[in-house]
C-alpha cells in the first residue's frame, strides 16, 4: 500500500507518535538549558540553524521559562519588551527579533570568554560521571608529556588500583599531616565522604621543568587552585546533554540509586559554576574532547 492510500487512522496514529516524540525532544532540550548543560544562546543558535529541529519548533515562552531565573512574570515582560508574540516559535523569529533576543541573552547571561595569559597548570573539572577520569586516562595514554597529577586520598583502593599510579592511599592521620605541613596545593572532602588532595611537590617540579601538569579534581579543588594561582588554566567538562549525564552515571554502575540522586544534585550545583572556568569542553566523543583539552593546555 502506498503512503497516500493509508487509512486515515494509521496516519493519525503515526502523527500522534511523532508529536509525542517531538514533545519529548523539546522537554529534553529545556532540561539542558535549565540544568545549564547548554547556554540559552546555544539553544537559540541551534533553532536558527535548523528551524525544523526540536529547538526550532520550541515556542519562545517555553524557551524563556527554561532559563534559570525567568518565571512567568519576567517571561511576559521580556516578550513585550522584545515585541515577540507568545505563539512564535524560535525557528520562526524574524531577523530583528532574532538579533534582539540574542543581544538580550548576551547582556543578561554572558557566555564565558577565554582569558589570556594562562599557565601550564591545567585543571580539569566537571560534574560527576561526565567522563573526567576517562578523558584524563586518554590524555595520559596518548600525550604522556602532559603529566597527570596523582592525588592523595583517604578512600580505600579499589581492585586493580595501584599505589602511586592512581592515587596515594593514605589514612586520616597521614592526610591530616599532609594538610598541616602544607604538602597539598588544595584538598577537599568529595561527595561528603573521603578526602582528596593534590601533592604540591611533584607539581612544582613539573612546572619548574617547563612541563604541563593536568589536575583532575572536583569544583572545590578547582576554586582553591584558582585562588592559589590565578593564572592556572581551568577547563570545565560538559556532557552533551543532561540525559546523557544521567545515562553515564547509571551505566557506570558504581553507585546505588540514593548515591546517584545525591551526585546529580551536586552536578546541578557544579554546572551552575561553569562560568568560573576559562574554557568549556563538551565530552561527546572521548578522543575529540581529550584533544581539545590538550590543545588548551599547550
Ligand atoms: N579536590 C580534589 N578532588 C579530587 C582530587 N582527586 C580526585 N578528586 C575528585 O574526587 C572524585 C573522585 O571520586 P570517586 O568516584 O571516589 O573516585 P574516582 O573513581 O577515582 O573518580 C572526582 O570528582 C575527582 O575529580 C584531588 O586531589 N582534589
Ligand atoms: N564521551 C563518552 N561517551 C560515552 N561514554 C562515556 C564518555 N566519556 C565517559 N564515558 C563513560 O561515562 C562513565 C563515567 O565516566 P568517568 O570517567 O568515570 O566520569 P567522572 O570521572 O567524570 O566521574 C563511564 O562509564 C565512562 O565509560
Amino acid at each position: 500500500m502506498t503512503e497516500a492510500r493509508r487509512p486515515p487512522e494509521v496516519d493519525r496514529a503515526a502523527a500522534s507518535r511523532r508529536a509525542v516524540a517531538a514533545r519529548r525532544e523539546r522537554a529534553a532540550l529545556k532540561r539542558d538549558v535549565t540544568t545549564r548543560v547548554i547556554t540559552p544562546q546555544e539553544l537559540l543558535r541551534r533553532a536558527l540553524a535548523d528551524p525544523e529541529s526540536p529547538a526550532g519548533a520550541m515556542r519562545v515562552p517555553e524557551f524563556l521559562t527554561a532559563i534559570p531565573a525567568i518565571g512567568e512574570g519576567k517571561r511576559d515582560r521580556i516578550l513585550a519588551d522584545l515585541a515577540i508574540s507568545p505563539v512564535k516559535r524560535l525557528g520562526g523569529l524574524g531577523a530583528r527579533q532574532r538579533r534582539d533576543l540574542m543581544e538580550f541573552l548576551d547582556r543578561r547571561w554572558p557566555e564565558p570568554q577565554p582569558r589570556a595569559g594562562r599557565s601550564r597548570l591545567v585543571v580539569l573539572a566537571g560534574p560527576t560521571a561526565v567522563g573526567k577520569g576517562t578523558v584524563a586516562a586518554y590524555i595520559k595514554e596518548h600525550h604522556p608529556e602532559i603529566r597527570l597529577s596523582v592525588s592523595a586520598t583517604t578512600r580505600p583502593p579499589r581492585p586493580g588500583e595501584v599505589e602511586g599510579e592512581h592515587y596515594y592511599f593514605v589514612d586520616d592521620a597521614e592526610f591530616d599531616r599532609l594538610v598541616s605541613t602544607g604538602a597539598l596545593l588544595e584538598h577537599a572532602t568529595v561527595h561528603n565522604r573521603y578526602r582528596y588532595g593534590t601533592p604540591r611537590g611533584p607539581l612544582e617540579k613539573v612546572l619548574a621543568e617547563g612541563g604541563t601538569a593536568l589536575l583532575e579534581i572536583d569544583l572545590q579543588g578547582a576554586r582553591q587552585v584558582r585562588a592559589a594561582d590565578p593564572t592556572a588554566t581551568l577547563v570545565f567538562l560538559l556532557p552533551p546533554s543532561w540525559d546523557e549525564l544521567v545515562d553515564r552515571l547509571v551505566g557506570r554502575g558504581t553507585e546505588d540509586a540514593e548515591e546517584r540522586a545525591r551526585r546529580l544534585r551536586t552536578a546541578r550545583a557544579e554546572l551552575a559554576a561553569q562560568n568560573e572556568f576559562d574554557y568549556r569542553v563538551v565530552n561527546d566523543d572521548v578522543a575529540t574532547a581529550a584533544e581539545e583539552v590538550v590543545a588548551l593546555a599547550r
